[in-house]
């Protein structure tokens, strides 16, 4: 056999050559490919490719169970977090990333953009890198993220829109900017890395792992899965600008550089609880009316094994 291209690189111990395709067929962008031409393309690159068929969530369990070398996922953000959160941990899997989805966020923060087939191709050669999970604490029980968690306007909104009602980013960006015209604040005393924090009026706490969340939306443009750490995006209601700098500010890229944005490095953060409703990453933790304590969020770093298109890993 004549191969078009070498495999990427292992971690030490997988076989180089064990593929395992994932295909979301209800994501928004699935006739882009099929399952088929992502396992002919791989098998060209020189990988024995094994596509594993899921209806849903559910049955990414026994799909994932005994996989090794790289897992490829093709679908939106649902899809490779359902994938991620199943093999949190195990990095002598690697995950490849095909984002086939609205929003793509976690591709978009990766650098991985483009046609499935191109996608594909230009991992051949590339390598893999460490990628952080967030861990979550509360009173509501444990949770892990791949994009963010937050409580505040973005929750109160997740909590009210409805995503099957259409992903439109727009739909999203007007929900929000309308929430935080209305919202009333948070008064949260955070504390990160064991120092508290001064008492803040929040309009909204993100704890950001990727740079954008949602219908994309890109609170933490500077974020870095990679770096061990998490951003903790906060807009302080004491100096709540007009909508429009709001939505401005998303669009253009520089959310964090607004005067009423606060951005911080953390590796652990406690939010004090209240009852406030909460996401993390597309689900809603809802608001529990008289509910107090604390929700205590950690950077898991390194948490998962990610393929790099070749020339992007560093
Ligand atoms: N492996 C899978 N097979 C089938 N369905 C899945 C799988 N993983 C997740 N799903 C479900 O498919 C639905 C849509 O997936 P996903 O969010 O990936 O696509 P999308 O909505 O097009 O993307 P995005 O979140 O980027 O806008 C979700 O409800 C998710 O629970």
């Amino acid at each position: 056999m004549t191969l078009d291209f070498q495999p990427a690189p292992p971690v030490s111990g997988t076989d180089v050559t064990d593929a395992t395709v994932i295909f979301n067929s209800k994501a928004g962008g699935s006739t882009k490919a099929s399952p088929d031409l992502l396992v002919e393309a791989l098998y060209r690159q020189g990988y024995r490719p094994v596509y594993r068929a899921t209806d849903d969530e559910a049955d990414l369990q026994t799909a994932l169970q005994d996989v090794r070398g790289t897992v490829f996922v093709a679908g939106g953000d649902g899809t490779v977090r359902a994938a991620a959160l199943r093999l949190a941990g195990r990095t002598e899997v690697r995950l490849g990333v095909i984002p086939m989805g609205t929003a793509n966020n976690i591709g978009r923060t990766l650098g991985i953009e483009g046609e499935p087939l191109d996608v594909l191709a230009s991992y051949a050669g590339g390598r893999a890198l460490p990628l952080d999970l967030g861990r979550i604490t509360a009173p509501w029980g444990e949770d892990l993220f791949l994009e963010a968690c937050g409580c505040g306007a973005f929750a109160d909104v997740m909590a009210e829109y409805d995503p099957e009602g259409g992903k439109s980013p727009l739909r999203a960006l007007t929900a929000l900017t309308t929430t935080l015209g209305n919202f009333t604040p948070l008064e949260l005393t955070l504390t990160l890395d064991g120092q508290p924090q001064p008492e803040m009026a929040c309009m909204l706490v993100e704890v950001m792992n990727t740079q954008a969340t949602g219908p994309r939306l890109r609170l933490a443009p500077s974020a870095d899965p990679s770096d061990g750490a998490l951003n903790v995006i906060r807009v302080d209601a004491g100096g709540r600008e007009g909508l429009l700098a709001y939505v401005a500010a998303l669009a253009r890229g520089n959310f964090e550089e607004l005067a009423s944005v606060q951005n911080d490095l953390a590796r652990r953060i406690d939010i004090p609880y209240v009852g406030q409703a909460f996401h993390v990453d597309g689900e809603v933790r809802p608001a529990r009316p008289g509910g107090s304590g604390v929700v205590r969020i950690e950077v898991w770093a390194g948490a998962l094994s990610v393929l790099m298109p070749k020339g992007q890993e560093g």
